[in-house]
């Protein structure tokens, strides 16, 4: 006879590492004492010794997951072939989650390569993707709308491009997070071209038309000139693009000219 407990155990058994979710203290305090455990959270609220930082909350769990594995792996915490117990909440502060998860070379979608080994700062990576996810849930005056954001390496980006028309952000250092500064960058998205912005986000300029010299890049079907602009001018530089799509409403990131990360701005 099977009974539940024993289907369930199966899931955990002989693995390799177990990653819990962002627990909480009481939640932590019960694995104290089971080996390789890996704290996954957008902060180390209980002080783990193991820990990787979600840059973005990731709704969707399986986003979550996979950039938790992905950065254990850059981490050398775990490898291809090892099993892994993923424990975290979905519906209540509580373990009330587990999936037996094997860890697998072609898991490496870039996600989490993508925010740290981004020229820019990780934190400018995660505020530029706040401000077009809001913008793509909320639209300029509730009318859908896109945006190109192109973050790091301005330098070489300015290189590669030239102004539409005058930029608002010339004399000013401002930087994104800054929340004024968002309420800007969600006024002058309505304005044709990219932004530009720097390692550290400095906002150097609004307005720029990117005149990538690579081509060939790849982009999903129905979307046209501003994300193979985006795309490519991620292969020429060590930027990184971010994207909010005016036609199907999700923001997109591109590095190394590849398609790295797809969210749905509505989901988050
Ligand atoms: N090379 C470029 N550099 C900067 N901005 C660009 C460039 N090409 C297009 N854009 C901007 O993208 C806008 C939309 O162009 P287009 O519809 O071809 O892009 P798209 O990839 O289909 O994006 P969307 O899904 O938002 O429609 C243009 O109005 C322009 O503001
Ligand atoms: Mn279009």
């Amino acid at each position: 006879m099977t009974s539940l407990s024993d289907i369930l155990a199966d899931l955990v058994s002989d693995v390799d590492a177990v990653f819990l979710f962002s627990p909480n203290g009481s939640f932590y305090e019960r694995f104290e004492d089971i080996q390789d455990v890996v704290v996954i959270g957008a902060e180390n609220t209980v002080d783990a010794d193991t820990f990787v930082e979600l840059p973005i909350p990731f709704a969707d769990i399986q986003d979550r997951i996979k950039f938790g594995i992905e950065g254990a792996m850059d981490d050398d915490l775990v490898g291809d072939g090892d099993v892994v117990a993923c424990i975290g909440s979905l519906f209540s502060d509580d373990a009330d989650f587990a999936s037996r998860v094997r860890v697998d070379e072609t898991m490496r979608s870039g996600i989490y390569d993508l925010f740290t080994n981004s020229r820019a700062d990780p934190a400018v990576i995660s505020d530029v993707f706040e401000v077009a996810l809001e913008l793509g849930r909320k639209g300029q005056k509730g009318k859908p709308v896109g945006a190109l954001f192109v973050v790091g390496d301005a330098g070489k980006v300015m290189n590669k491009s030239r102004p539409l028309s005058y930029n608002p952000f010339e004399k000013s250092h401002v930087h994104v997070g800054d929340p004024i500064v968002n309420v800007m960058l969600k006024e002058f998205s309505r304005l044709d071209g990219a932004f530009v912005i720097s390692d550290s986000g400095k906002i150097v300029s609004a307005y720029r038309y990117l005149e990538p010299s690579a081509e060939g890049v790849d982009i999903p079907k129905g979307l046209g000139a501003r994300h193979m602009a985006g795309g490519a001018i991620t292969r020429d530089t060590n930027a990184t693009s971010i994207v909010l799509s005016e036609s199907d409403g999700l923001v997109r990131a591109f590095k190394g000219g590849q398609l790295i990360l797809e969210l749905d701005p509505e989901e988050y």
